[in-house]
């Protein structure tokens, strides 16, 4: 089995990278500001932990925004993080706003993937609405583990500005997030996008992180075939490998800057 785990000094490394990489991104952007989605989970717990370092408590506003089928302990997580790192934060509810929108298109209210789609990208908007008004920039919280297999919403979640968290696996996620400070409890959560009652990521995937983590490192971004990687991989079948490699090619768009034509001869 491969073995993913950041050593300490790795971690260190790691935490002084992604701070200067928040705070050069924010200055290259002619700002010291930042905003960000707050929800309990472990990726956006750690991008605010990292922003505080990168730019003070003062220039960063966390927005937790419960929707109809969020559950309150996340949301009284989330407040607890802005809380514990002194952050601003707003309390938004997106459900009369997630309503309207299926009030005017009530052929969509009974598709749980649209209407779950629908709240992410409700938090979107909302998440621009301040950064516009207050001149700071959009933090995202994706990892690289969702980035490849492309679970995340398309102009919800993935409508940011950058990506501090993009080039580690989820379980480095966790580790980086216990080496900065994170209750366990909170590292340890299981992961959920939130969108219906009941999600876990793991389940919809179809996968555990860290298998799914691991077919990343060795066939995605590493060398293996799919047999190789599967003989590497107790537990781990190369239907598996296949699925997820699948899912890569067919998200690719998600990943891409959308395509026009090219220019006539
Ligand atoms: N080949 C292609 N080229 C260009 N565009 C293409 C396309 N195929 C689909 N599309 C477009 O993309 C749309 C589908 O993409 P999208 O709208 O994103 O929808 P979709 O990928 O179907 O759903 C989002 C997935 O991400 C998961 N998620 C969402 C949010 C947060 C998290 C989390 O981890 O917390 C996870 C969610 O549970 C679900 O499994 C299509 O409706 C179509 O408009
Ligand atoms: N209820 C919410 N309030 C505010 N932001 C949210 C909410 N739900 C989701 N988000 C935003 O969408 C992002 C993507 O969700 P995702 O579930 O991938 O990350 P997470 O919740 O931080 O961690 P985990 O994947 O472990 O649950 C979050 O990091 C957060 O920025
Ligand atoms: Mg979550």
């Amino acid at each position: 089995m491969i073995d993913l785990r950041l050593s300490e000094s790795e971690l260190e490394a790691r935490r002084d990278h992604l701070v200067g990489f928040i705070r050069e991104t924010a200055e290259a952007a002619g700002t010291d500001q930042a905003v960000l989605g707050l929800s309990g989970g472990i990726d956006s717990t750690l991008t605010a932990y990292l922003a505080v370092e990168a730019l003070g408590e003062a220039n960063l506003r966390g927005l937790v925004m419960p929707g109809e089928v969020s559950r309150e302990d996340n949301m009284s997580d989330a407040e607890w993080v802005a809380q514990e790192l002194g952050i601003p934060y707003d309390v938004f509810e997106i459900n009369p706003i997630v309503n309207e929108f299926l009030d005017t298109y009530s052929e969509a209210e009974d598709d749980r993937l649209a209407v779950g789609n629908a709240r992410a990208r409700t938090r979107a908007v909302l998440n621009y609405l301040v950064a516009n008004h207050e001149g700071s920039l959009v933090l995202g919280t994706g990892n690289r583990s969702e980035a490849l297999v492309g679970y995340f919403t398309k102009y919800g979640d993935g409508a940011v500005d950058c990506h501090p968290l993009g080039n580690l696996y989820k379980q480095q996620v966790r580790q980086l997030a216990a080496h900065v400070g994170v209750p366990e409890e909170l590292v340890e959560k299981p992961a959920t996008a939130g969108l219906w009652a009941g999600q876990t990521d793991e389940e919809e995937l179809g996968i555990g992180y860290d298998a799914l983590d691991a077919i990343l490192a060795l066939h995605v971004d590493g060398p293996l075939s799919v047999a190789a990687t599967a003989r590497e991989l107790d537990d781990v079948t190369e239907e598996q490998v296949r699925t997820i490699r699948g899912m890569v090619e067919r998200s690719q768009h998600k990943r891409r800057v959308p395509p026009s034509p090219d220019p006539l001869e």
